[in-house]
């Protein structure tokens, strides 16, 4: 506790820290926690050309396949590797939330919160050679760079992308869609099905949601009740399905054996548990940090936020499957009291034990099978994560 002098924290995070029963000496740590990497499947052969190139070492991270770390100084932007989207930049905490997850090959799986994108890349590259990802955001620009980085890691043949409110969002995976030849040929030539993704709509489709913005067509269009699809990839299911097919209502039976078999609710929240996040109020000023992070109101609003978030994304999840909500808070009522108030209004819902967690350098949660990460322990950026199933009713 003596070095939290040396950090300069304003008094009113010191308070919001206490407030919520946290050691701002986890704050210490900052500075030293290491930079984290995730290298594609099938590209370890590159580690000692990005070694050479960084001029220092990969440490590879026992706990979590596919991860390396690095001196928190070294930037990798630079890196011919990561120009050609051989590696990206992602935190070890995270990769444990989607680990947590237990992908197999064929999943469908959602992300309810997916932007800028760096979950959902891992998703992709554990989903192997079926299966389908549905990722959702609320925020156009950030989505449109998850979109990027799809291209960029050659990873989004699998994967569409929705700009929509994860609170409503009730389309399900596109099982029964999955690519073939025959839809390929479908779509040929017909209006009212999906063709290959362009990132230049067609002078007719655009005219088209011209007109339906105006309320003359029926099909869905940005800013209505519908979400926006901003991309898909060939193998996603979408290519040769109806328009309005993909945007039909579902009832519950469906979706209890039709549901997504994963879900990752990596939800929004005050991010108090990033300490690279926190560091960089030191230049934005406190002042924009007390507004931002510690105003009692947008607290309140975000924790409403949260559970509408779990809550919709349990309901799209089939029997038997798993969700993993997280935040990179570590305040209790972000986190196990949100878990706590969504169990004692779902009698289908169960908390599970994250088993290969046991090998993971983390604590348990205030509440049990929960996980927190935080730098101290860790040596990564702080987040909880809780992994639940449903059960048959
Ligand atoms: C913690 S970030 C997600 C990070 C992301 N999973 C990743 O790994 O890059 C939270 C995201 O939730 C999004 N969000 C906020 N409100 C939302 C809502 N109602 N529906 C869907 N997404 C929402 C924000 O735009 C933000 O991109």
């Amino acid at each position: 506790m003596d070095n939290v002098s040396e950090l300069d924290l304003p008094e009113a995070f010191l308070d919001f820290l206490e407030a919520n029963g946290l050691d701002p000496s986890i704050y210490v740590a900052g500075d030293c926690i290491p930079r984290y990497v995730r290298l594609k499947p099938g590209r370890a052969a590159y580690v000692e050309e990005i070694e050479a190139e960084i001029k220092c070492k990969l440490e590879k991270v026992g706990w979590l396949p596919g991860f390396y770390s690095l001196p928190p100084d070294i930037q990798i932007a630079n890196t011919k590797a990561y120009k050609e989207g051989k590696i990206y930049g992602i935190d070890a905490a995270s990769g444990a939330a989607v680990a947590a997850l237990d992908i197999s090959t064929g999943d469908h799986v959602l992300d309810l919160c997916a932007a800028p994108g760096a979950k959902l890349c891992m998703i992709l590259d554990l989903l192997g050679d079926s299966g389908s990802v549905t990722g959702v955001d609320v925020a156009r620009h950030r989505l449109a760079a998850c979109r990027t980085m799809l291209q960029k890691y050659a990873l989004g043949d699998k994967c569409r992308l929705f700009i929509a409110d994860g609170t409503t969002f009730s389309l399900l995976p596109p099982r029964n869609h999955s690519y073939s030849k025959s839809y390929e040929s479908a779509w040929e030539g017909k209006t009212d099905a999906f063709g290959e993704w362009t990132s230049r709509r067609p002078w007719k489709e655009r005219k088209r949601l011209a007109k339906a913005k105006d309320g003359i067509a029926s099909l869905p269009v940005a800013g209505s009740e519908y979400p926006e699809l901003i991309f898909y990839g060939t193998h996603s299911g979408i290519v040769g399905l109806s328009k309005t097919e993909l945007y039909k209502k579902m009832d519950g039976d469906e979706i209890s054996t039709c549901g997504y078999d994963k879900i990752l609710v990596d939800a929004e929240c005050t991010h108090d548990g990033s300490v690279r996040h926190v560091q960089k109020f030191e230049n934005w000023g406190w002042q924009t940090f007390q507004r931002r992070v510690l105003n009692a109101e947008r607290t309140d609003s975000l924790t409403t936020l949260q559970l509408k978030l779990l809550r919709n994304g349990f309901q799209l999840l089939k029997i038997g499957g798993f969700l993993v909500y997280s935040t990179c808070s570590l305040t209790a009522a972000q986190n196990e009291d949100i878990v706590e108030q969504f169990l004692s209004e779902n009698a289908f819902a169960e908390l599970q034990e994250i088993e290969s967690a046991k090998q993971w350098p983390c604590r348990s949660g205030g509440m049990a099978k929960t996980l927190r990460f935080d730098p101290l322990t860790s040596q990564t950026s702080g987040l909880f994560v809780a992994k639940f199933t449903k059960l048959a009713s």
